[in-house]
């Protein structure tokens, strides 16, 4: 039998859905197929046509096409949600979450119809929340279904400390556990630069401000922006994640996960360390966390509960 390209559905062409269209066609990862209501239908097409039209000068031969009919996305390996709305400066991520839950239920519903045997990874906000309602509404595995954070908001992380220290963002390495808030908590015992411990490298006072400045990394870009939130940073780390399971890559990345037992939380979906390849979430790592870091999970955990309490039924 001839061996077929990959596809990628990407559901929500705005701002983070077409960006991500375009890097994971970039990087030949499959063929890209992006999905927006009926409204919207003209200018998806529109901007997957646009990107198409790149492909013969960036010299890549992955197909995009815009779409509103779920029909074209059938049998993709792997989908991307990035549908609903975005937060606007004065307003927090978990005041999207009435709107998004609805739009979570409709579009996985046509994402399982279609592709019953793909990996979905979940964008939108308030990301743990909107992932827990993603994976119970597809009654999919838990290793077929997770959430975006962790790559971005180490992402960040890295990019300060390799400002602040005038070095390679690629020597650096952080973690971030919990859930996509401000309470989310930076690792600093598990981040190198150059397999050196940071906290050799920089003051404390430093440190702290970096894990402070990252927590609000989001709320930064929505200050800046006025009328939306980040989509370049958040569209590469789902490219990543995306060629973490194309490719089985067996990455180890902070990953929206379902806990069930881990770090002493069950039924709920946040952000871990995790081995992802070829099956999706492989595994969880589960790191020894000293008093400090357990509470401070803690408290981002009843952050992620709080939202999650809110979801309609
Ligand atoms: N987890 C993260 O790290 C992270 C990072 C960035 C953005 N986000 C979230 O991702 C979401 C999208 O952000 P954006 O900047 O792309 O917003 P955007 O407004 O630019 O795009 C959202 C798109 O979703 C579409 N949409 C709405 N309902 C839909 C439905 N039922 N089916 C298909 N498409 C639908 C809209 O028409 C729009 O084109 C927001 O909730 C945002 O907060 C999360
Ligand atoms: O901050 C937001 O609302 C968008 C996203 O979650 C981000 O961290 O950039």
């Amino acid at each position: 039998m001839a061996i077929k390209r990959r596809k990628i559905s990407v559901i929500g062409g705005g701002f983070t859905g077409a960006t991500t269209a375009l890097m994971v066609a970039q990087k030949e990862l499959g063929d890209v197929v992006l999905v927006d209501i009926p409204q919207m239908e003209g200018p998806t097409k529109g901007k997957a046509l646009d990107m198409l039209e790149a492909t013969p000068v960036i010299g890549i031969d992955s197909t995009i096409i815009g779409t509103s009919s779920y029909e074209d996305t059938k049998d993709s390996d792997v989908v991307v949600i990035t549908a609903g709305i975005a937060r606007k400066p004065g307003m927090s991520r978990d005041d999207l979450v009435n709107t998004n839950a609805g739009i979570m239920k409709a579009v996985t519903k046509e994402v399982v119809k279609y592709s019953p045997n793909c990996y979905i990874i979940v964008l939108t906000n308030p990301a743990d929340a909107m992932t827990y309602t993603v994976f119970k509404e597809s009654g999919f595995p838990k290793n077929r279904v997770m959430g975006q954070s962790g790559v971005l908001d180490t992402a960040r992380f890295r990019t300060f400390v390799a400002q602040e220290l005038n070095l390679s963002v690629e020597d650096i390495t952080g973690f971030v556990l919990g859930g996509h808030g401000d309470d989310m908590v930076p690792l600093i015992r598990y981040s190198f630069a150059g397999g050196i411990p940071l906290e050799k490298l920089m003051p404390k006072e430093r440190l702290d401000a970096i894990v402070e400045r990252t927590r609000k990394g989001g709320g930064e870009i929505v200050g800046l922006l006025g009328n939306g939130s980040a989509y370049y940073a958040p569209a590469a780390s789902l490219t990543q994640m995306v060629e973490a399971i194309i490719k089985d890559k067996k990455r180890i990345l902070p990953t929206i996960a379902y806990l069930e037992g881990e770090y002493g939380y069950e039924d709920l979906y946040v952000g871990v360390p995790t081995i992802l390849g070829g099956d999706g979430i492989e595994k969880i790592i589960e790191l020894d966390l000293t008093e400090d870091e357990r509470e401070a999970l803690a408290k981002s955990v009843e952050s992620v509960r709080n939202v999650m309490s809110a979801l309609p039924e």
